[in-house]
């Protein structure tokens, strides 16, 4: 990484973030000495970037990293899918033109999200309430960007409690996964995974390590059914669940984009699925759906950097196979030892999520004592 001027400055890679160290560190820490490993790009992966917008004296804008309590400028980053690092200068240059001054006033941030086929999302947030005719101008930007860029472009956006759409907040992405297209709906502010190639690849990890099943999966923290719509040929039905209401709109988007029939999307809480499954309560949500037709043999979990907890892995300990994707080794360490009080781990692998920085992502099958 010493290639990037910024490495070390500005806080978005950490230094001493070698693969080797991470794996060695993690799996130390997790006392496993049978994984695998899969790593791609050190560059040119991450499908997301949120940057801070600075102003300076002459009204022109920089883009900023927050680095401890600093802002640093940065003109790039090479971690950024290609379509947004080749976006960011052309964006700055349009927006520094005197015609963008009212359109750029106030601006903090901008966050990009974008697709392997080169959709992308940018969203302009503000520190001024938005009006309907904001949208003129942001119909003109993307005009603009669309005539000097080779990338299809929908622009949101945000001041305190307002969102401004042009068409469409979300974008289309596609993943290729055995030799087989997906189609998921990624929405702005719904969370997807930064790093679309090994994503592909984790995905791809499951199907190759569980065996077609005549049982049915739980799934919970489903997201956009990132995983649910791959892994529902393994399996009789599938109920997925998850807090967020955007992202169900999505997985129900991808069902019928997938033309997948056997799976049951519904927004739950991961404590609000426990009670479902135990019976403890009703839900309105789940009407029309028959809990007592499924026969659930497996559960994948993929919950967000604070883990399951004590509560969740309880839960858990009544199927005889768990599928666990991790974004973080500290949590997934605590609730591991929970689960192999009652199940066995049958195959892990590491994947470099977030490579250049400390992070890494985990996936765990295990399977009942
Ligand atoms: C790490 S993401 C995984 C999403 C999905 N598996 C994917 O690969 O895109 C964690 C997901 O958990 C959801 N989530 C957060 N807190 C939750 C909760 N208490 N109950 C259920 N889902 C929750 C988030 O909205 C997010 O979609």
């Amino acid at each position: 990484m010493k290639e990037c001027q910024y490495y070390g400055i500005c806080g978005g890679c950490s230094p001493q973030s070698s693969l080797e160290i991470k794996i060695k560190n993690a799996s130390e820490l997790l006392k496993i000495q049978d994984f695998e490993v899969f790593s791609l790009e050190s560059r040119s992966f991450r499908a997301r970037c949120e940057l801070g917008i600075f102003h300076d004296s002459l009204e022109n804008l920089h883009y900023t990293m927050r680095s401890n309590k600093d802002f640093i400028k940065i003109e790039n980053c090479i971690n950024l899918l290609p379509s947004i690092q080749e976006t960011l200068p052309k964006l700055l240059f349009v927006l520094n033109q005197k015609e963008w001054r009212d359109f750029s006033f106030k601006l903090f941030a901008l966050e990009a999200l974008a697709t392997q086929n080169k959709e992308i999302l940018l969203t302009f947030i503000y520190h001024k309430p938005l009006k309907e005719e904001w949208k003129n101008k942001a119909l003109a930007l993307k005009n603009t960007l669309s005539s000097l860029l080779p990338f299809t472009f929908h622009i949101i956006g945000r001041s305190r409690g307002v969102k401004l759409a042009l068409e469409q907040d979300f974008v289309i992405e596609k993943l290729e996964i055995l030799g087989k297209e997906y189609f998921y709906r990624y929405d702005e502010g719904a969370f997807t995974q930064p790093n679309p190639k090994i994503n592909e690849k984790m995905i791809e990890w499951i199907l190759n390590n569980i065996e077609k099943s005549k049982g049915d999966l739980l799934e919970m923290y489903c997201g956009c059914g990132n995983f649910t719509i791959p892994l529902s040929q393994k399996f009789s039905q599938v109920l997925a669940t998850e807090i967020s209401k955007a992202s169900i709109q999505a997985a129900k988007f991808a069902t019928e984009a997938n033309k997948v029939s056997n799976i049951r999307f519904v927004r739950l809480s991961g404590d609000e699925c426990i009670e479902a499954i135990k019976r403890l309560r009703e839900f309105k949500r789940l009407k029309g759906i028959c809990l007592d037709d499924f026969n659930f043999q497996s559960v994948l979990v993929d919950p967000p950097r604070a883990g399951l907890g004590s509560k969740v892995c309880e839960f858990l300990s009544q199927f005889k196979k768990i599928i666990y994707i991790s974004c973080n080794v500290a949590s997934l360490k605590e609730d591991l030892e929970i689960l192999q009080k009652t199940h066995k781990i049958h195959k892990f692998a590491f994947f470099d999520q977030f490579p250049n920085t400390n992070h890494i992502e985990s996936g765990v099958i295990l399977h009942k004592i």
